[in-house]
């Protein structure tokens, strides 16, 4: 994937506005993060239901997979079992009570020489995420059969031993320690993980079955938000000295002219106002006696390649400051599904508007020149950031790029459209612009209805060339490119590898 980048000219000013913005307005950051750090108000209002599991680790923080997870933590991580969370019991209220049926549903704990208990153990696990509603009903006909005939068995039970040996009133209801499997299991782990970083559901479409789901994808990591580090090096450079960060001092950003960080965005209009990235972000509407703030949508105002720069840790705003948007966790419901040609897609399960930003691409963040060492299969994942380099100049110490084969989240999944509904644009928000890590958002290039598919251009540079007449694609299609099935109207034929 490649994303088109400003001419040499552009950077030069910009680095040198930035440099001379940073000396003036340093004093201004606060020396610690604020007591509102929005990473805390994050966690704070972090959707999770669960408890963490805290014997697989999992739960790891989004901080602790950033400051550099282990490789082996990402392959062994899976699948988890989701016995040690959810056990349910019958209650006094629970259809599963056998109470009403003269049959004294308890809970006991197994013993040895206990027959009892090994032949009447329901196994209760693969629907019950699935499904409530099958569960309440095959339990309950679980249920009749343990009253009936001494022999129960919903789903799998763990033991079948004659009815003879269960004793009435022994029936015991446990969660069985057998773990989801396949597209369940998927879900269940992704979707958790997304909701542990306090972003809206992740789905997997039913379309999907067990065995559409490659070996690799059980060992994927899930990550909503942020990069992973395999190399200590990289972690390093990304997290900078705090003495780096220039921070606003405005409490709400509401007025581009007084936050501090649109001066490292340098986005002005033709009278030379600074300019927020996001629309909407500055004004309040009036909703009858109250004042309602606009949400901040992506308001394609500045050059391509230029990054935005969102406010920080060290800014003095929270978080709802509207210069803070693409670190915002998702708050969209996004599902993976089938696609007619060109595999698994992702869309999204509510209408969006445009300029709505969707997410940010994750995964392992790593140096131009190992990409070249990535088994083949990775590199239909790899995205190359390249927001500081110059077309056409070797410079490959500076340059990056994010493999989401082993890690990432949902974007992964999108596939190339030569008319896509989103655009990306790099943001900065963890780190400083100046060693060219920003992460890549993905925003809604118009408005998209619900359910379509979520695409962007993989090559938007062959779009431009193509516009103004200078691409011959369907005629020079390289031998390494990809036969392009998006099915647009205007489809250039292939796709780079
Ligand atoms: C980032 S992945 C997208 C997710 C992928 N479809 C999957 O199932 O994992 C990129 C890969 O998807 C496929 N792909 C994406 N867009 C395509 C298109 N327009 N035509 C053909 N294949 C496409 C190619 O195999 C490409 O290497």
């Amino acid at each position: 994937m490649e994303v088109s980048w400003p001419d040499d000219a552009v950077h030069k000013r910009f680095t040198f506005l930035r440099a001379q913005a940073y000396e003036e307005k340093k004093h201004k950051r606060l020396d610690k993060p604020s007591a509102a750090n929005w990473d805390k108000e994050i966690e704070s209002a972090c959707r999770c239901t669960d408890e963490p599991d805290a014997e697989d680790g999992n739960a790891a923080s989004r901080l602790r997979v950033r400051r550099g997870t282990p490789r082996s933590t990402l392959s062994s991580g899976m699948p988890r079992s989701s016995s040690s969370k959810r056990t349910r019991g019958p209650t006094p209220s629970n259809p599963l009570s056998l109470s009403k049926r003269g049959v004294s549903a308890r809970k006991r704990s197994p013993s040895i020489g206990d027959d009892a208990f090994r032949s009447l153990m329901f196994n209760l696990s693969t629907s019950t995420v699935e499904s409530p509603r099958a569960i309440s009903k095959g339990v309950t006909e679980g249920s009749k059969n343990a009253i009936t005939n001494h022999s129960v068995k919903y789903g799998q039970a763990s033991t079948s031993k004659p009815a003879s040996s269960a004793m009435k009133g022994d029936i015991i209801f446990v969660r069985s320690a057998k773990p989801l499997r396949g597209r369940a299991h998927l879900q269940s782990n992704w979707n958790q993980a997304a909701q542990e970083a306090g972003a809206a559901d992740l789905h997997i479409s039913s379309e999907i079955v067990d065995g559409d789901i490659g070996q690799h994808l059980y060992k994927f990591k899930y990550m909503e938000r942020s990069y992973h580090f395999d190399n200590d090096g990289l972690q390093s450079i990304f997290d900078v000295d705090p003495g780096a960060f220039l921070a606003c001092a405005c409490t709400t950003c509401q007025r581009a002219s007084r936050c501090d960080c649109q001066t490292e965005s340098e986005i002005t209009n033709e009278r030379g106002h600074k300019l927020y990235a996001y629309s909407g972000v500055s004004i309040s509407i009036c909703c009858g006696t109250y004042w309602q703030l606009v949400q901040g949508l992506f308001a394609f105002r500045i050059p391509q390649g230029v990054e935005v720069i969102e406010c920080n840790k060290y800014c003095r705003c929270g978080p709802m400051c509207g210069n803070r948007v693409a670190q915002k966790p998702r708050d969209i419901p996004i599902e993976i599904f089938k696609t007619k040609q060109c595999g698994w897609g992702a869309r999204c399960l509510v209408a969006l508007p445009k300029g709505k930003v969707l997410g940010i691409y994750t995964g392992t963040l790593l140096r131009r020149e190992d990409v070249e060492n990535l088994p083949p299969e990775h590199i239909g994942y790899v995205f190359d950031l390249d927001g500081t380099e110059v077309r056409g100049q070797h410079n490959a110490g500076d340059k990056f790029s994010v493999d989401s084969y082993d890690c990432g989240n949902w974007t992964r999944f999108v596939n190339h459209s030569c008319s896509p509904s989103m655009k990306v644009y790099s943001v900065v928000f963890d780190t400083i612009r100046e060693v060219h890590m920003p992460y890549v958002a993905f925003v809604a290039a118009r408005d998209i209805p619900i359910g379509e598919e979520l695409t962007i251009d993989y090559e938007p540079s062959a779009a431009e060339d193509m516009a103004e007449g200078t691409g011959k694609q369907k005629r020079k299609m390289s031998p390494t490119a990809l036969l392009c099935k998006c099915g647009s109207k205007r489809c250039r034929g292939w796709i780079k590898q």
